[in-house]
């Protein structure tokens, strides 16, 4: 009996700090004060936070500022896009890539951007294919040798595929591996045991959504993404007790020439620009969230709308649901085609 009566009082009446159930004013003055007393609380939670958030700035920026930044892939879309921002930051750079005369042009662009408060390097050029890995072992020690110790390296560069399984050749899934995968593995290989001598280095990749999930039709891509994936987790926690920082950065679609430059089953251009490619987001967005990533020292980014990352979550929550959605998304796909 005396139970309902205490339970009937929690629910519509106070209850004293003694588990006590009072009437009357005492605990409305209460209710009153402790609302009027929530307010400095409030303002001094934003202050703090407020003050964090400047503090990781300056951090942030004073790790990226006068920075060595190796950049692959940096003749075009996300790469280019890359070397902006942490040229306006202030890093020296080391732009990569396999066509002089578009580096060239990446360089004369970054001269003519309006210089801001921060001073900015004169960025050194490195032509080397990423397929090549002894063409990427040279071109490591001929990075060492023009800037010394590389703070951050940021491999960049990919290539997409579009193709069955059934019909593409296995020269096509290794050349992608090769550029994708390989490629970025040997690069970071080969400037690791100078970032660890000099005590501290950052590597940073960008993978794909595509490297947590897989969408028919991109077999080839798709495995080199959770390739990258899975090796980049795996040198993060074996360098766990370094100063050697590993961040992950998985977007979805960014506006680029991807899908033009991505290769089909016989290893020929695709050569168009995808719709998903073309309302995706833009490469100077997704730069400036690299950027930020860089300089929080993150360890890994989703760079993704609300469907690819319910999808990414699907995947280990339900797989048997994501599956039946991509045997679908297959059967719509093949039939567009087919029509
Ligand atoms: N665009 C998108 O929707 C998404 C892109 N990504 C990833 O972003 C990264 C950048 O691609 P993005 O900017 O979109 O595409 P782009 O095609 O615009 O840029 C790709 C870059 O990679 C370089 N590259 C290609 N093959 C080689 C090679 N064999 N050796 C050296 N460099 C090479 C290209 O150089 P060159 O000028 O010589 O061809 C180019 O600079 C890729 O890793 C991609 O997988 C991830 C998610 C979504
Ligand atoms: C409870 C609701 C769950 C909803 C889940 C539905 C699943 C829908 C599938 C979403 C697939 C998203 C794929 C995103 C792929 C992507 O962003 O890839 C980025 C790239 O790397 C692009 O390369 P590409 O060569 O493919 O253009």
């Amino acid at each position: 009996m005396q139970h309902t009566v205490s339970l009937e009082c929690a629910v519509t009446e106070n209850l004293n700090p003694f588990g006590r159930c009072e009437r009357g004013l005492l605990p409305l003055k209460m209710s009153f004060l402790t609302s009027w007393a929530i307010i400095p609380l409030l303002l001094g939670s934003v202050g703090v936070y407020s003050l964090y958030r400047l503090l990781q700035r300056l951090r942030s920026r004073a790790y990226i500022q006068d920075a060595v930044v190796v950049i692959t892939g940096a003749t075009s879309g996300l790469g280019k896009e890359c070397a902006k921002v942490f040229y306006a930051a202030g890093s020296q750079l080391v732009l990569c890539g396999r066509n002089e005369e578009s580096l060239e042009d990446v360089v004369r662009e970054l001269n003519r951007m309006r210089k801001g408060s921060v001073k900015t390097h004169k960025p050194h050029k490195v032509i080397f294919d990423l397929s090549d890995v002894e063409a990427v072992s040279s071109a490591a020690k001929e990075i060492v040798k023009l800037v010394g110790n590389v703070d951050i390296l940021i491999n960049n560069a990919g290539i997409s595929y579009r193709g069955t399984i059934l019909n593409t050749k296995v020269s096509v899934d290794r050349m992608i591996m090769d550029i994708n995968y390989f490629g970025p593995v040997a690069l970071t290989k080969a400037l690791l045991p100078s970032m660890i001598k000099n005590g501290r280095g950052h590597i940073v990749v960008i993978s794909s959504v595509q490297g947590k999930i897989s969408i028919p039709f991109r077999s080839a891509y798709a495995a080199s993404k959770h390739a990258t994936q899975a090796f980049f987790d795996c040198l993060r926690a074996e360098m766990a007790d370094t100063d050697i920082n590993v961040t992950v950065i998985s977007p979805g679609y960014i506006q680029t020439n991807l899908s033009m430059n991505a290769v089909t089953d016989d290893g020929s251009k695709y050569g168009v620009t995808d719709k998903n490619t073309a309302e995706g987001r833009s490469p100077e967005d997704v730069a400036q969230i690299v950027l930020r990533a860089v300089g929080e020292r993150k360890k890994e980014v989703l760079v993704a709308g609300v469907v690819p990352t319910l999808a990414v979550y699907l995947r280990t929550i339900a797989p048997k649901l994501f599956f039946a959605i991509m045997a679908a998304r297959a059967k719509k796909e093949r039939k567009l085609k087919n029509a």
